[in-house]
């Protein structure tokens, strides 16, 4: 069944409403991985809590309790669920979005402020943080809604909802709600494929559909030792010194070409095979689109097959930065009394956090003794989650693909993602169905990034495309 006429036409004759409304979300800096901004994120709950019910959504937040977050006891921003449709001939799709965002200053080096939505009408592109990730993903369902509620037409399935506030800071909470509500007469009991709103095309011009993410596991390394910070040219060789310590710790991690240095890490992954690699060499893909979208040429390798497989099937080490270590404009000649390197590890098949652990402790632990520092050396790990990859032959990808075709007259590329999102597994395990993600944005949308953006046409496109995926599901035959 292919979505109506009428409902494309709607989207392209509200897209100015639309977005504004995306303006009033990005406006909200519901940053989770700042206390300070804490209060913005229960405010964005609020916020899209309201959006949905105006759109006939039955929702409810759910509490998940506290955590600590830097040494602060914090609340957790509620879970929203929500349901719409309760027709037992009909499919039962659950949507999954997170409204929370990764930090963002105008400082940072953006052109605007991050957090109002500013127009390029030269380009067409939406910038502001969470444009991309994942506000506009988010919002293109309110879009989809609100044609149906407004013209009072059924969905053609049942719709069931999970938005989360703390993505972006590693799910807290989230994983023993799915769980509890998977379970039999549980809030997503009955559902029979997911769709996960989040992630981005490979490039700028072909819509992608995900079949896989990579896992995290972030560490947070900390040594210390002066009981202050000390003057240097009191102190200077006279003391060991926390962050030399440190330096020498995170320089033993990763090479320059992204080799990872801990003694089983990479070693844990098998080759792929000549026909593996053909799925990397298909892709609509150069070199070109990774470092247009990373803004410099600074490619890994020349070869397409590499830097795809490089972000698609091998596990990357990022070292994020020094919590403590002196980074204001100046001179100041300190020595830092405690310094916190933080890093984390994306994860691929059959790694896990819990079987990559014990290697990374255990190799800071011998390079730091290695030291001979009179230091003190702790490790965390901050928070983590599993890889997860699908079978994208099912019947979900397939209606995703004929939504595809029939919005954008093109195949969509097959993608496996090197970020992280790791509710989706728990999603696959606990419900025990397909999960697809089915992206907005494009390759070169700088989420995380200075400058975020969503282009125009995405967000329209992308929204008559999740309308026009629920069509095909209603269609295809389980
Ligand atoms: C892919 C998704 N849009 C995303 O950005 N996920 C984050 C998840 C995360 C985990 N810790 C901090 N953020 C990511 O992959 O970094
Ligand atoms: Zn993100
Ligand atoms: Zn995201």
């Amino acid at each position: 069944m292919p979505a109506p006429s009428e409902f494309l036409k709607y989207i392209d004759g509200n897209a100015d409403a639309f977005i504004k409304r995306l303006a009033e979300a990005v406006s909200i800096p519901s940053i989770s991985g700042d206390a300070r901004h804490r209060k913005d994120v229960f405010a964005m709950a609020d916020w899209l809590n309201a959006q949905l019910k105006s759109v006939g959504v039955e929702t409810q937040l759910v509490d998940l309790g506290r955590h600590t977050m830097d040494g602060e006891d914090l609340p957790l921003p509620p879970a929203i669920l929500g349901r719409l449709g309760n027709d037992s001939s009909k499919k039962t799709v659950l949507i999954y979005g997170h409204f929370d965002v990764q930090p963002a200053l105008k400082s940072d080096g953006w052109d605007t402020e991050p957090f109002t939505l500013t127009i390029n009408e030269q380009t067409g592109q939406l910038i502001g943080r969470g444009s991309s990730d994942d506000k506009g993903p988010i919002l293109g369902w309110l879009n989809v809604l609100q044609y149906h509620h407004e013209n009072k037409l059924p969905l053609p399935v049942n719709l069931k909802f999970c938005f989360e506030g703390m993505e972006e800071s590693g799910s807290e909470g989230l994983d023993d709600l799915v769980r509890r509500e998977s379970q039999k007469g549980g809030y997503f009991d009955g559902v029979d494929c997911v769709c996960i709103s989040d992630n981005y095309w490979l490039n700028t011009r072909t819509p992608a559909l995900t079949y896989g993410l990579r896992g995290l596991s972030y560490y947070k390394v900390t040594v210390s030792g002066p009981a202050r910070d000390l003057h240097s040219g009191v102190f200077g060789r006279t003391v060991h010194e926390p962050m030399t310590d440190l330096v020498h710790l995170l320089n033993t991690l990763v090479t320059p070409t992204g080799d990872i240095l801990i003694k089983g890490v990479d070693e844990m992954v098998p080759p792929a095979d000549e026909e593996e690699k053909k799925i990397y060499e298909k892709l609509d893909y150069s070199i070109s689109d990774i470092e247009q979208s990373a803004g410099a040429s600074i490619a890994l390798s020349d070869d397409k097959v590499n830097v795809l497989m490089g972000r698609m099937r091998q596990p990357s080490l990022s070292i994020h930065g020094i919590e403590g270590a002196f980074s204001a404009p100046g001179a100041k000649t300190v020595i830092p009394a405690k310094v916190s390197g933080k890093f984390s590890i994306r994860l691929v098949p059959p790694q896990t956090p819990d079987n990559i652990d014990p290697l990374v402790i255990d190799h800071l632990k011998k390079a730091f003794a290695e030291l001979g520092s009179k230091n003190t050396l702790t490790v965390e790990n901050l928070h983590g989650g599993k890889p997860w990859v699908a079978d994208h032959r099912h019947w979900n990808f397939e209606a995703a693909k004929k939504a595809t075709k029939a919005v954008y007259g093109q195949d969509p590329d097959l993608t496996r993602e090197g970020g992280s999102i790791p509710v989706t597994l728990t999603f696959a395990e606990s419900l025990g169905v397909n999960v697809l993600l089915l992206p907005m944005g494009r390759g070169d949308d700088g989420a995380h990034s200075t400058n975020e953006k969503l282009d125009r046409s995405n967000f329209i496109e992308g929204s008559k495309l999740l309308g026009t995926y629920l069509y095909e599901l209603a269609d295809i035959q389980k």
